[in-house]
């Protein structure tokens, strides 16, 4: 599988751009701020409906306008066949998206659909950074691998603010305010709602971590040496989620006796929102242990192991983008991660100045898109 065109509206710095592509390996390449990372983004917003560097996707669209489109074509040799993708972003209002032209769907049920992983300077601090980072990371990647995810993780979102707003108007309640029955009664029906698709969150993410822990750990031997064993799990942030079927019930009293807590600071509490991913090096924790080089080592194989996993599944390689990341790797690094480029089906690489790309020959056929002239044909409006 790859993707054969890409044509962006109104996406970030891009009023219109229009790109083809072959297999292999194809290098974005131009000065800083020119919009390379604007067009690697826009096909990880295609492929797993999220972006590493922004949480929400108003900012993905073109300052001064209200919606921005993505469309893609996605070519599978093995069915001969050419989807079309076509990705609306909204300033307001939900997303939607169309396949091969046909009715209006929902982003998250195309999410998944064109396997990717991409791989960017804010990989090494998968391991440093605060667990938020590790939850987009899990977010991203459950998104892929598991059906449904996507639409959980939107529906607790949902319900997670309802729930808070709740909390927000109790604790602003006197105990003589009509409205506050209405809230009560309104917050046990969130409560329980939160509680069953948190559940399922954590679940599917626990399901992903355990199978991208064989792998992980396989790859740091690989990128390390075997003397390096790289650990893995799931931290959730209150232990009544391991406790099977009685989940749920010992969960809800937990709230119970937080309820005073929650009221007083209008916030939720517990819940997947505050989880985290313990990576380990030799028994200790990375984050407190380890070196700026194994922290960009354990990051590269978390998203190599992402890598296997979706082969796996899927059949086919991942599209693979490395987003500005050689400019900061040393050269074994640059090497190890050049090896694993050049094995795939489909690679996007942006650097900013000629000799950021590694003098390899496996980048001898590489085809060089030069962003430059790309953005001075979208300045001057030259019609695509
Ligand atoms: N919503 C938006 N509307 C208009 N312009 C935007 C928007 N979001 C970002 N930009 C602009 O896009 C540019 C950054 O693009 P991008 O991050 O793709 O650059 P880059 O070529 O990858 O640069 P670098 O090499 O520095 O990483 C900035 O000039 C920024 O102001």
């Amino acid at each position: 599988m790859f993707i054969s065109r890409l044509a962006l509206d109104h996406f970030r710095s891009w009023d219109h751009c229009l790109l083809d592509f072959t297999p292999g390996v194809t290098i974005l390449q131009g000065a800083n701020g020119l919009g390379k990372t604007n067009i690697v983004e826009a096909i990880e917003f295609l492929s797993t409906g999220a972006s590493h560097r922004t949480s929400s996707s108003a900012p993905l669209v073109e300052r001064g306008f209200d919606m921005a489109a993505i469309r893609a074509n996605v070519t599978d040799e093995d069915a001969a066949r050419t989807t079309t993708y076509e990705v609306t972003i909204r300033v307001k209002g939900a997303n939607r998206a169309r396949v091969n032209g046909g009715p209006s769907l929902y982003l998250r049920d195309i999410v998944g659909d064109i396997p990717l992983v991409a791989f960017t300077p804010d990989d090494q601090r998968l391991v440093s950074a605060d667990p938020a980072a590790r939850r987009q990371f899990l977010n991203q990647t459950a998104s892929l691998l598991v059906r449904g995810y996507a639409d959980t993780l939107q529906r607790f979102t949902h319900v997670a603010k309802q729930r808070a707003t709740l909390l927000k108007q109790l604790g602003a309640a006197d105990d003589f305010d009509a409205s506050r029955d209405a809230a009560l009664s309104g917050l046990e029906i969130w409560t329980g709602q939160y509680i069953d698709l948190g559940l399922q969150l954590t679940r599917d993410r626990m399901a992903v971590v355990d199978r991208l822990r064989a792998p992980f750990h396989e790859l740091v031997h690989e990128l390390a040496g075997a003397g390096n064993d790289a650990e893995l799990d799931y931290e959730p942030s209150f232990d009544e989620i391991l406790q099977g079927e009685d989940a749920p019930r010992l969960i809800s009293e937990h709230f119970q006796r937080l309820y005073a807590g929650e009221v007083a600071r209008g916030r939720n509490l517990i819940g997947p929102q505050r989880d985290d991913m313990l990576i380990g090096l030799n028994g200790f924790p990375a984050r407190e242990f380890a070196s700026n080089g194994e922290m960009w080592t354990l990051g590269l194989a978390l998203k190599m192991a992402v890598c296997r996993l979706l082969e796996e599944r899927f059949g086919t390689q991942p599209i693979v983008i490395l987003d500005d990341v050689f400019a900061q790797l040393d050269e074994t690094r640059r090497a190890q991660i050049l090896r694993f480029a050049a094995a795939q089906r489909q690679v996007f690489i942006t650097v900013a100045a000629a000799s950021d790309i590694p003098d390899d020959e496996r980048l001898a056929d590489a085809h060089v898109v030069d962003v430059a002239a790309l953005r001075a044909r979208n300045d001057d409006g030259e019609d695509l």
